[in-house]
């Protein structure tokens, strides 16, 4: 099989579309104050504890994934990524949590935002309806758009030994981060091949969808939205 070229790559042609959502999510207060460490530690605890649930139904795509795909390794893979999620990226917000006093106990009895709520609700009802590159065009936003933001904060926070907020920034940078979201991304241009426009334009849709909801998220916890009664 001939492999497609960087620049006609699908992921490529995602990336492109959902440019300006994810400038604006680098360049979003919440963001920047985890890069200086200037962001307030009870806006980070909301955050984490909110990501949190989020997390737990976000793990649940790749168990979808596992069950959806057909051959051996692709499940071997979702189940990888159903691990790390459920242990070394919930790891880290256990880890924030003890520190301050939040047991686990506390997370679990945590209740999901609107907007948390109604992310995960997308990426699920998506994914159980939808195909296997479905539901990794919803999930991809997520993974990939973390990786970006860890590699800038590490590129441009400079030492980050005491920094409140190096340990997230480290785990969003991280090699073997990335690699999840790479292979997450080479399996949906392989999927895309062959498939017709309008196939296509739902796997856009959703990634654009889905990286609105990023935006959204961070806005939520940087200005604490809620149940508004
Ligand atoms: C809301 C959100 N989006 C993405 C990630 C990275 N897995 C996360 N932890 N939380």
């Amino acid at each position: 099989m001939v492999k497609s070229s960087q620049q006609d790559r699908f992921t490529r042609q995602l990336h492109d579309r959902v440019l300006q959502v994810w400038e604006q999510i680098h360049r979003h207060p919440f963001v920047q104050g985890i890069k200086d460490g200037s962001l307030p530690m009870e806006r980070f605890m909301f955050y984490m504890k909110q990501d949190y649930v989020f997390l737990k139904d976000y793990a649940k795509l790749f168990a979808l994934g596992a069950v959806k795909a057909e051959d051996t390794e692709t499940i071997k893979w979702f189940s990888g990524l159903l691990h790390e999620t459920l242990h070394t990226e919930m790891d880290l917000h256990r880890s924030y949590c003890k520190e301050i006093g939040i047991g686990e106990e506390e997370l679990e009895n945590e209740k999901a935002t609107p907007i948390n709520l109604a992310y995960t609700r997308y990426m699920l009802a998506a994914s159980q309806q939808g195909s296997l590159a479905e539901l990794v065009s919803c999930l991809l936003p997520c993974m990939w758009s973390y990786h970006e933001i860890g590699t800038m904060l590490k590129r441009e926070a400079g030492n980050l030994s005491g920094h409140p907020y190096g340990p997230w920034i480290e785990m969003y940078a991280s090699e073997d981060f990335g690699s999840l979201s790479r292979w997450l991304k080479d399996k949906l241009d392989e999927w895309a091949e062959g498939k017709t426009n309008q196939e296509l334009e739902a796997l856009q849709n959703h990634f654009l969808t889905t990286s609105r909801f990023e935006f959204m998220f961070w806005d939520m916890v940087y200005y604490g939205h809620e149940w508004p009664v």
